[in-house]
């Protein structure tokens, strides 16, 4: 037998093979095999075991990983990754301290990138998200999840849709499409936002019936969207064979988190200011709590979500880079990683649970992305790094040497020339 690729030499390998999601103290529990190697056939995991046991395997390519780590492709369970413009002039005002929902309330903000979403055309929006794209691939990431919600009207809401339908058949990266058209209240409804979303929700059978995302999200935040009208809206969403996902408690505590939690949404995400009821509830429940301490960290906030205390009510917990051009300017889920170890105090064994299986759960990608095992897709990547515990450590800068995405070398780091 012929193996396609042989990955050998490999210092520490992560299988991180999980049956659901890691939940509370199994989240620090982290399989770590020394002097390994991967046999990859057809784009799939083939083999796993000793590199002495792989001497007598036969492959048309073989890899030598020189001692380093080895881990799944990184998942990405929260992105805002299609929109038009950028928002680079807002950073002075939050230097003089204007605060996020301020601007916001200002017609600056969410709604500034929806004025650009709107203006621009359906192929500048798909080389634009495709550049983004590109530069998760090149951190590390197979797998991202992709919200709309800078149209915030039919035409432009199903236009971001349409890219990601198109970046899934050009794209090597596997994307996960989620309708956020409950992002904002666009000026039009000022006065009215339930009339607003009333129009949002009749798009649900359309999005549905065009296959155009498989979850429904919304901005459950002061002045934005009120718990009462979140929950008749997911209702609206689950009746209509939606999985749902709430953006809860990231500026005021409002009970977002609590209100996933009673509605079975796959995730509650952001947390960082969910109370102490909401926490527990996270804990005793299925919902995946989805952690984006870039946005605490680049909107200077004090308050970073209480990871260690989810963890510890026995959450499942996951962390992303929220990617958008507002709260959160980073495709490097690597730096979210020593966010997360520094502010969080989540330890590296839980945070590579986070960005792989997890985060894999997170976007009912469970039985496909995020884990190392016979059978998988080979989404991998060979790290510039001894072992996982370096990652998180030596922070804002790419590790990754090479990318595999279904058994194909995607990216490879060719240094200098
Ligand atoms: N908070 C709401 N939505 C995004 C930010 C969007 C933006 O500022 O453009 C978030 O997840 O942080
Ligand atoms: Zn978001």
């Amino acid at each position: 037998m012929q193996y396609d690729i042989l990955i050998h030499d490999i210092g520490e390998l992560l299988p991180m093979e999980a049956d659901g999601p890691a939940k509370g103290e199994e989240m620090n529990q982290l399989q770590v095999l020394k002097d390994a190697a991967v046999a990859i056939q057809d784009g799939k995991v083939a083999w796993i075991g000793k590199t002495a046991d792989a001497r007598n395997l036969s492959a048309k390519k073989t890899i030598h990983a020189e001692g380093n780590l080895v881990t799944p492709g990184l998942v990405e369970a929260h992105t805002h990754l299609v929109f038009g413009g950028s928002r680079e002039k807002e950073l002075s005002l939050k230097q003089q301290g204007v605060d996020y929902l301020e601007i916001l309330k200002q017609g600056g903000g969410i709604l500034s990138t929806v004025r650009a979403t709107r203006q621009a055309s359906h192929d500048d929006l798909l080389s634009k998200a495709r550049f983004h794209l590109d530069r998760m691939l090149m951190h590390g990431i197979t797998t991202v999840e992709a919200k709309s919600g800078y149209g915030l009207d039919r035409e432009t809401e199903l236009k971001q849709l349409e890219v990601v339908k198109e970046l899934k058949k050009q794209h090597p990266v596997d994307l996960v499409s989620t309708f956020l058209g409950a992002h904002a209240i666009p000026t039009e409804y000022k006065d009215d936002p339930e009339k607003f979303l009333q129009s949002m929700e009749e798009m649900f059978e359309e999005i549905k019936e065009e296959n155009l995302a498989e979850f429904v999200d919304i901005f459950t935040e002061a002045n934005v969207f009120s718990v009462e009208a979140s929950r008749r809206y997911l209702e609206a969403a689950i009746a209509k064979g939606f999985q749902v996902k709430i953006h809860a408690d990231e500026i005021e505590t409002l009970g977002g988190t609590e209100l996933a939690v009673g509605l079975g949404a796959i995730s509650a995400e952001h947390l960082a200011v969910t109370s102490d009821e909401g926490i527990k509830k996270l804990g005793a429940s299925d919902t995946i709590g989805v952690i984006l301490p870039g946005t605490s960290f680049y909107l200077g906030k004090d308050s970073y979500a209480r990871a260690r205390e989810m963890i510890d009510a026995g959450a499942a917990i996951a962390i992303s880079t929220d990617f958008n051009p507002g709260s959160s300017v980073t495709e490097n889920l690597q730096l979210i990683m020593s966010i997360a170890a520094l502010k969080l105090n989540m330890s590296p064994a839980e945070i590579w649970h986070a960005v792989t299986v997890n985060a894999a759960y997170a976007i009912n990608r469970g039985e496909e992305a995020g884990s190392i095992a016979i059978g998988r897709k080979a989404d991998i990547v060979i790290w510039d790094a001894p072992n996982h515990l370096y990652i998180p450590y030596h922070y804002g800068v790419n590790h990754v040497n090479t990318v595999l995405k279904n058994g194909e070398i995607r990216y490879r780091n060719e240094g200098i020339r």
